[in-house]
């Protein structure tokens, strides 16, 4: 047993999105989570809710049983020839990095940290995520099943046993939300050129979004089949689905998801 029960490497967005889930959920009171921020003025903003802070990185491997890698893939340079000097027992690492490999851990660290890598989204800040998860060989099934808790209080969760598959449901869940609300922008700004209020165009659309969710996720129709019951022959709605399949709107999404799981790729590089 360390100091803390839990560490953020890089509290920023996702870091701390995760940290505050996790306390919210009763897993442990803030006191028992070292958050590391580069700023004095993060550092003290954390201080203000709890968390313990601190502004050195290596001080979170030591003294944190559980340990989020939240710094961005380009950082990781940086932080693992530093970290891998650092002489304590092996926390359990848990690597949210888009594409940062186990091999590329193990090498700094040692094959013998147990490692998760997730992939999480950022509507997990309300409860509302979709969490990825793969373990190394070093970590323990228990340990796997401990993240996965963490990140089930936070939303969705599914447990791939393939690394690889770390990388080829980035498009999916991790980066969704970005095209998810670039969606929702063009929606709205057509909405707002046909004289729709911008403020009511946003609030139909979401609530749109999300009763279309709910009706594919009770999974007892397909996709196409919801389609079809929207589409009334003749009607207005198969006008609008003719422009989007005659301009390519499948073959657009299938090439951005290839290139976003290719920089994965790159990235781990
Ligand atoms: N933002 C998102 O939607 C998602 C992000 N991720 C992953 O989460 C990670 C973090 O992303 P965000 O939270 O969005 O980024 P962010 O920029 O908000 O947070 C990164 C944190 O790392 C710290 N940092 C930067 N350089 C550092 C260095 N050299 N040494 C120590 N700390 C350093 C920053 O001060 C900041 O606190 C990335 O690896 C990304 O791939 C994964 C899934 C979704
Ligand atoms: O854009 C990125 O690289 C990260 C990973 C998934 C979402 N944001």
């Amino acid at each position: 047993m360390k100091t803390y029960r839990f560490g953020v490497l890089g509290a920023g967005n996702m870091g701390t999105a995760i940290v505050e889930g996790a306390v919210r959920a009763g897993l442990f009171p803030p006191a028992q989570a070292l958050l590391f921020n580069r700023s004095a003025e993060k550092r003290e903003k954390n201080r203000e809710k709890g968390f313990a802070v601190t502004g050195d990185y290596t001080e979170v491997y030591t003294a944190c049983d559980t340990v989020v890698l939240g710094v961005k893939p380009q950082n990781f340079d940086e932080i693992l020839p530093v970290l891998s000097g650092c002489r304590c027992e092996k926390p359990l690492v848990v690597s949210i990095a888009a594409g940062i490999t186990f091999a590329k851990i193990e090498r700094a660290l040692g094959a013998d940290t147990p490692v998760v890598r997730v992939m999480p989204n950022t509507p997990l800040m309300l409860g509302e995520g979709a969490a990825q998860l793969v373990k190394n060989a070093a970590a323990t099934q228990e340990q796997l099943d401990a993240v996965r808790a963490l990140f089930d209080t936070m939303g969705a969760t599914a447990v791939f046993d393939e690394e690889s598959m770390l990388n080829e449901v980035i498009p999916y869940a991790g980066s969704a939300p970005a095209y998810i609300y670039a969606f929702a922008d063009a929606m709205v700004r057509s909405a707002v050129q046909h004289g729709v209020p911008e403020a009511d165009a946003l609030r139909m659309f979401c609530q749109t979004m999300i009763g279309s969710a709910k009706m594919l996720l009770r999974g007892d129709r397909t996709p196409a089949e919801l389609i079809g019951a929207v589409c009334s022959p003749g009607g207005t709605t198969v006008e609008a689905m003719k422009v989007l399949e005659s301009r390519g709107l499948y073959d657009i999404l299938a090439e951005a998801c290839d290139n976003c799981i290719a920089r994965a790729y790159e990235l781990g590089k």
